[in-house]
């Protein structure tokens, strides 16, 4: 599969590797390109300007959305002959990705940065799509990590607001553990180092559980023990789930604007 991608920058590059690692592309077949240089995976071919020759069977764009319009200016005649336009920019929808790069069958996913390790989560929003399309982008995705189609624009903004964003929000947890950790008394180097393999030791075993994460949180916790003594902070007036209630709620917003343009 030949692919060229446009913007190739924290979330772009994750996915390359991966597909890289996975075989799914062979670096001879990327083209990047990019506003400036920057060390990219399997050390890919990046310029300033899209290569000669044929369009390929998949353009990637992972530009900011900010820039869509300025990337589409220029690349929107060499796009046109594509077959496939997979985009991650946020809040530009199938229509508004069809509207700047006339031609190709426009794909909107927001994937997240744990693609890079196969253990990502996309979520694709393309109602419009051909079999085909879907096909190809089924093939390309499935080595990052869960994917779902979403027809519903509604649950695709939901399910990206949640999964594109909340790997920040689980890194500054790791990070809020450590400085508690520092707190009562840890050297940093320590707290860190607990703390990140709390989390990661934590979170393969829900994930491989039958049991929920409140029931496992439950499993943790003796009646009067030192475990309750935390929740009780963490559950005081439902602050933990009002915090993350309060902050999904503000990326869905921000959501709901970058949409509107
Ligand atoms: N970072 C994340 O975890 C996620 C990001 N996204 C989306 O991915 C997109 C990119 O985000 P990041 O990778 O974080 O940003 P980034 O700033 O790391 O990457 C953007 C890339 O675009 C290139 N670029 C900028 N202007 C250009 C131009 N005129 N022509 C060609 N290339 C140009 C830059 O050189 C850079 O490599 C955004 O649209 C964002 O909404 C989606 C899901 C998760
Ligand atoms: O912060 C952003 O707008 C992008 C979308 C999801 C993650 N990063």
């Amino acid at each position: 599969m030949r692919v060229w991608m446009i913007g190739c920058g924290n979330m772009a590059s994750a996915m390359l590797r991966r597909w890289l690692d996975d075989d799914v592309l062979s670096a001879a077949d990327v083209d990047v390109v990019n506003r400036a240089d920057r060390a990219l995976p399997g050390d890919v071919r990046q310029a300033r300007t899209l290569p000669d020759g044929p369009a390929p069977d998949v353009v990637v764009l992972g530009v900011k959305p900010q820039q869509l319009d300025e990337v589409a200016a220029v690349h929107r005649h060499r796009v046109a002959t594509a077959p496939l336009l997979v985009s991650m920019l946020a809040g530009a929808d199938p229509s508004r990705l069809s509207a700047a790069f006339p031609g190709p069958v426009a794909i909107q996913t927001m994937p997240n940065l744990p693609v890079e390790i196969g253990r990502g989560f996309v979520a694709i929003h393309a109602p419009a799509a051909p079999a085909t399309a879907r096909e190809t982008v089924d093939r390309l995705m499935a080595p990052l990590g869960l994917v779902e189609w979403f027809e519903d624009p509604a649950l695709f903004a939901a399910a990206g607001a949640l999964s594109g964003c909340g790997p920040a929000y689980l890194f500054r947890f790791v990070d809020a553990l450590a400085a508690g950790g520092r707190a009562i008394g840890l050297s940093p180097e320590q707290a860190t180092a607990i703390a990140l393999a709390t989390v990661d030791g934590a979170a393969a075993m829900v994930a491989a559980s039958d049991r929920s994460p409140r029931a496992l949180a439950d499993a943790v916790a003796s009646p009067g023990g030192m475990t309750r003594a935390g929740l009780n902070v963490l559950d005081d007036d439902n602050a933990l789930e009002a915090l993350l209630e309060r902050t999904l709620r503000a990326v869905a917003r921000r959501g709901a604007e970058m949409a509107a343009g």
